[in-house]
């Protein structure tokens, strides 16, 4: 193909190595244009780069929407996210613009789930602390009274988003002894639920009764800012919260609030708003909150999985086949 007819493809970051491998060996179908860098790409860089392309590859630091869709003229058929969430993306821009949506479920589910886990151990034993006494050098040693975190033992689960990644962390998480299981979603999951014997319950029921409550849903209108004062108002002064999901379905300022007022015991977060916070952020210095730099995916098996299949997802939109996994919009 004369490189006047390939299609042309936008990328928007350099890609996990085996992915990247396979990104390159497509130069003779496409034109790809790449943003080749660890770090996000600017918005105008974004603009300028997405003119006349047929498809791009993006994350989830880049805003999808009309701006952006206008930039690219009618040629582009498919966004393919690299990210199993889309609510950087203008679902309804991108339907009217007749543009296909592809994203990267299923592969991502058991890394999450396992950061979730990482995080809520993390929080219970107090691992912010126990590091910065190492670091510091401030620590003595061997004490049998101090440092104590708690136990899942007999304790309660409770599961905000019983989907894919909501189950996988229900079943990473019932053998440290968990004695019952709740969760909310927007409908029941008995199947699911049932080797947990899980009880679909309300928000202020689960956050009565749960000693561990972790954030496994999707941002969209109905989870925006859903924990905020009145749910932390409602949780249990020794319960752990964890958000794996996405930084905007906990209002920020009502956690710190409700940390400073003892509301729940620690709050653990892989998702903030704004990614990453700024140098000394409240909740960064706080000793009840421990936040990771959203690494819920990150390994190297993960990634190159999400790499390869918004790869396939691309060619698939470009040659107007069927995706691996697309939005139905
Ligand atoms: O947060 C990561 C993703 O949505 O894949």
């Amino acid at each position: 193909m004369s490189s006047d007819s390939k299609p042309i493809v936008l990328v928007t970051r350099q890609l996990p190595s085996q992915a990247q491998a396979r990104l390159e060996s497509l130069s003779d179908e496409l034109t790809i244009r790449q943003h080749k860098s660890t770090s996000p790409i600017s918005r105008q860089d974004l603009l300028d780069g997405i003119k006349g392309a047929d498809g791009l590859i993006c994350l989830l630091s880049e805003k999808i929407d009309s701006e952006l869709l206008e930039a690219a003229g009618p040629r582009l058929k498919v966004v393919s996210t690299v990210s199993v969430g889309y609510d950087h993306v203008d679902t309804a821009a991108l339907k009217a613009h007749g543009t296909r949506l592809g994203y990267t479920p299923d592969v991502l589910t058991d890394a999450t789930a396992d950061t979730t886990v990482l995080l809520a151990l993390m929080a219970s034993r107090l691992a912010k602390r126990s590091l910065e006494i190492v670091t510091s050098g401030t620590g003595g040693g061997f004490s049998l009274s101090t440092g104590l975190g708690t136990q899942f033992t007999k304790k309660t689960l409770g599961i905000v988003g019983f989907g894919r990644i909501g189950a996988a962390t229900t079943q990473r998480l019932m053998p440290f002894g968990f004695s019952r299981v709740l969760y909310t979603a927007s409908r029941a999951h008995p199947e699911r639920a049932q080797p947990f014997k899980a009880e679909h319950v309300s928000l202020p029921t689960l956050l009565a009764h749960s000693d561990l409550v972790c954030i496994c849903c999707p941002l969209n209108q109905q989870t925006e800012g859903m924990f905020d004062a009145k749910a932390f108002a409602a949780m249990k002064p020794s319960a752990i919260l964890v958000n794996t999901a996405r930084g905007a379905i906990v209002n920020q300022d009502d956690l710190l609030a409700a940390l400073d007022r003892g509301e729940l015991a620690h709050a653990a977060l892989d998702v903030t708003v704004p990614e990453p916070l700024p140098k000394g952020h409240p909740l960064v210095r706080h000793p009840n909150c421990t936040i990771l730099p959203h690494i819920g995916s990150a390994t190297e098996e993960t990634r190159n999985a999400m790499g390869n299949m918004a790869i396939t997802n691309m060619m698939a939109g470009v040659f107007a086949e069927q995706m691996t996994a697309e939005v139905e919009l």
